[in-house]
């Protein structure tokens, strides 16, 4: 074929594909704000979870509160308020008025207690200040003298004060109860001032007390980073796991909804690389996963509390994790090649999280117990979490947070070391050194076992994402897809897959004939032999005695046709005849048991690269992305088919023909069934194919833009061949020039509408519409003796006419006899229609049969 179009190059298909990727990414805004939303909100979950915990290890009570200073009217509940007790120095006795005078009370509110309870401080605290077996006191203060400088003191205070209301009611809020431990806080002060005082021998002295965070144990140098290891080591990984699964886990769902959707199966018809669709496909979900691995490291170095990052060698980071990503993604494209359906997908997307969580949450909790089932009788189930990539990154992940993050959880000699000796802890403590060493695990809890490193499983994770991959590129070519099977499951092992068959003509009429099953009918018989070496020039199609066997039965059985050029040939047949079938195999969407079928003298099966330029595709349903308009329908496919010269005239030129200019740029959900049946066909006009096939462009279709489709199909005969399937007799009259009736995957009837319905007329049909029918059949059969009366409905009669040599005798009298117009209201007489030859030729395949 001299001016057959060039077939789009692999970089033009590839830019086709992503351009298409890049219109899901902005139209799905559901899937996409899934995608680009996930490690944002789970990572800041994380950050603000870390710090939450963090900062409430600062005492936040003991930083900001002021303390009440008119005790004795608000705590009333107390007989005394304070009871002091204090050995036997003489300046002592001094310290109560400073203390009462710093508290604003009344001395009287003072109270000694027993010098018993100076020396048994523990039974005081019981008696007095808890059981109140001796008058009520809010707080007792005990001071002694320890040397001639140093004045020590004991406070001890009553929270769970009960006869005042409010008080109870604070107390019952919590245990530590801010407000009571507040008068508590000011009398401490009010003691320390008074012995401030005392000590300097200056009662006037004053003094500015600051509040700082108490002397806790909470507060030692070890809590901050013992909190966050604690929660850094059971949980980031958990966190990590999530954001990075959950994008592929959308990825898979998108990839599904295409496959169900028939966009898959179609684009293979407009001649895409399988290659490069599956590539498109993958650099999508790798500039999702290193989106996903950005905002992890991001996180991980700009927050508080991810020693899990800022702890390990940040390379080792990014290879798990875009590893992880190129696996997940592998295997959400082999699954996409095995699910046709979203549901499909949607089920398999909840096990593997699920699965995968499920063991994120475990690997967190039992830390380097995982490292059990390495070597050990466990040993099938770490086979299971190394070939399964949503498992064996929680092992990667764990490897890590041992490492970078250790605990007293996991290893405690790490954790209690660095924080003791007082030498500051290392910047790194997960380098590729230990990542290519057996991970750190407890000698004691991991007996027996081997752990692999965490390098180890990264190349495992990587050979099977590899594997994954392969297996997403075969599955796609041998599956059977929505039109069925493709390649045979050894086409790897043929020499037609690497080096393809080109069949020269003259090898075609090499094929020997095989008898047709009607070749009786002079028709058949002829048609069989116009697919000859002869007439092969003469032909745009010729298909040469096809099969097509689906589990022991043929939906295509010994066919041969061929049709020419510049016509419109139209296959006719009851529904399951292997219409469908024979166009599954011209479009190499399947291919045949046996036989042959050409296009302009390329083999549909060996030379699909070629047939994909030449044919111009629409199938029984529209195959379309509901989010994108018709333009851009138009550019993505027109980009894939051929190599592009004037993109934006050749768009523009067909959407004048399919009258969708005004519409182009809407999207096609919104449009009427006519017109995405439209679009159907004007996306058949692409790369202006020599065969253009229409699998019943009509069907749905109302009246007014089935008129406008046939305008349109009959203009696409300029040039070129137009093979359509239809189910309406008067579409296959009014369109074609030559029919072919296949019944049971055979070729029943062949010919120009004219030639089918002279060889098959049964005569002329008369319809009688009449008041008094019984005159009427004898009026009929007067005039017309042969007449044979067909049926009658209501007042209608019918009768087929073969002899019509009295015809014109009858249509005078019923023209001009007053007695005929009295009882014969109306009357026509019809020629034979193309569906009373279907019904025939179905009726006589029947009594064949
Ligand atoms: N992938 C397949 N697997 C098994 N059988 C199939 C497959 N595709 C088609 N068939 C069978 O082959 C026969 C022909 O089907 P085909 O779809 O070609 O008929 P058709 O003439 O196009 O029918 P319709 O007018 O309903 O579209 C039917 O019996 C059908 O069930």
């Amino acid at each position: 074929m001299n001016n057959s179009p060039e077939r789009a190059s692999a970089l033009q298909q590839f830019s086709a594909l992503m351009y298409k990727q890049f219109l899901l990414f902005r139209k799905n805004k559901v899937v996409t704000l899934f995608r680009l939303l996930t490690p944002i909100v789970v990572m800041s979950i994380y950050a603000i979870t870390y710090s939450s915990i963090n900062n409430s290890s600062n005492n936040k009570f003991y930083s900001d509160q002021s303390y009440p200073t008119n005790f004795a009217d608000q705590i009333k509940c107390c007989d005394h308020v304070v009871g002091y007790s204090y050995n036997n120095d003489p300046s002592i006795p001094d310290i109560m008025p400073l203390l009462a005078k710093t508290l604003d009370m009344d001395i009287s509110n003072f109270v000694p207690v027993p010098q018993f309870y100076m020396t048994n401080q523990t039974g005081l605290a019981s008696d007095s200040a808890f059981n109140r077996t001796i008058p009520n006191f809010f707080a007792t203060v005990f001071i002694n003298r320890v040397n001639s400088t140093q004045l020590g003191y004991n406070l001890y205070y009553n929270y769970t004060t009960p006869s005042n209301p409010m008080l109870i009611a604070q107390s019952l809020a919590s245990y530590n109860n801010p407000v009571v431990e507040s008068y508590a806080g000011a009398i401490q002060i009010a003691v320390e001032k008074a012995l401030i005082n005392t000590l300097a021998q200056n009662p006037d002295l004053q003094l500015t007390v600051r509040k700082r965070a108490a002397p806790s144990a909470l507060n030692s140098n070890n809590f901050n980073k013992t909190i966050s290891l604690m929660l850094l080591q059971p949980f980031a990984a958990l966190f990590i796991y999530f954001s990075l699964t959950f994008p592929t886990i959308m990825f898979l769902n998108m990839r599904a909804e295409e496959s169900q959707r028939k966009i898959r199966a179609y684009l293979k018809t407009f001649g895409v690389y399988d290659e490069i669709y599956l590539a498109s496909w993958l650099l999508d979900g790798m500039i999702g996963g290193f989106y996903s691995c950005v905002v992890l490291l991001i996180f991980g170095y700009a927050c508080p509390g991810f020693d899990f990052f800022t702890k390990t060698t940040p390379s080792i980071l990014f290879v798990v994790f875009m590893t992880y990503s190129f696996a997940m993604n592998c295997l959400c494209l082999l699954l996409g090649s095995l699910l046709s359906t979203t549901k499909g997908a949607v089920i398999i997307s909840v096990v593997i999280f699920t699965l995968g969580l499920f063991t994120s949450i475990a690997t967190c909790f039992i830390g380097n117990l995982i490292y059990n089932v390495y070597g050990n009788k466990y040993a099938p189930i770490g086979a299971i979490i190394s070939i399964l990539p949503f498992l064996n990154i929680n092992k990667i992940l764990t490897d890590i947070a041992t490492g970078a993050t250790p605990s007293f959880l996991n290893n405690p000699n790490i954790n209690s070391d660095s924080s003791s000796s007082g030498e500051p802890a290392p910047n790194i403590l997960y380098d590729w050194g230990n990542f290519t060493s057996t991970p750190i695990y407890d000698e004691p809890l991991v007996k027996g076992a081997s752990p692999i490193s965490g390098f180890a499983s990264l190349n495992i994770l990587f050979a099977l994402a590899l594997l994954f991959l392969f297996l997403a590129w075969y599955l796609d070519k041998v599956l059977a897809g929505p039109f069925g099977g493709s390649k045979r499951f050894d086409f790897l092992f043929t020499s037609d897959y690497w080096t393809p068959r080109h069949i020269p003509f003259s090898s075609v009429d090499q094929h020997t004939l095989r008898g047709n099953i009607n070749s009786n009918d002079p028709d058949i018989a002829q048609e069989s032999q116009n697919v000859t070496l002869e007439n092969m020039s003469k032909y745009a199609l010729i298909i040469r005695n096809l099969d097509k066997e689906f589990d022991g039965k043929y939906a295509v059985n010994n066919l041969s046709l061929a049709a020419e050029n510049g016509k419109i040939i139209a296959l006719l047949g009851h529904n399951g005849a292997g219409k469908t079938t024979t166009i599954n195999i011209l479009t190499n969407q399947t291919n045949p048991t046996s036989g042959t079928a050409l296009i302009y003298g390329y083999d549909c099966v060996n030379q699909a690269s070629s047939i994909h330029t030449l044919i111009g595709y629409t199938p029984q349903f529209d195959v379309n992305w509901p989010n994108f308009t018709a333009r851009e329908h138009l550019k993505i496919m027109s980009s894939i088919k051929e190599k592009r010269v004037n993109l934006e005239q050749d768009i523009n030129n067909i959407l004048k023909q399919i009258r969708l200019t005004s519409v182009a740029d809407n999207i096609v959900g919104s449009y009427s069934g006519g017109m995405q049946r439209r679009l159907s066909c004007g996306l058949a006009l692409i790369g202006n194919p020599k065969i253009i096939i229409l699998d019943e462009p009509t069907t749905g279709v109302d009246p007014a833009n089935r008129l406008y489709l046939w305008r349109l199909i009959k203009s696409m005969k300029k040039d070129r061949l137009v093979l359509l399937t239809t189910h309406s007799m008067e579409e296959a009259d009014a369109l074609s020039d030559k029919i072919a009736i296949m019944s049971e995957g055979r070729l029943a009837a062949v010919g120009t509408p004219t030639h089918l319905k002279s060889r098959f007329s049964s005569g002329f049909k008369l319809h009688i519409i009449s008041s008094q029918p019984d005159q009427a059949v004898n009026v009929v059969r007067h005039y017309l003796p042969t007449a044979i009366f067909d049926k009658s409905t209501s007042n209608t009669l019918v009768f087929t006419i073969q002899d019509i040599g009295n015809l014109s005798n009858f249509l005078k009298y019923l023209a001009q006899d007053a007695t005929a117009q009295s009882f014969i209201s109306d009357w026509q007489i019809q020629g034979t229609t193309i569906e009373d030859v279907f019904l025939k030729v179905a009726h006589d395949q029947k009594k064949h049969n």
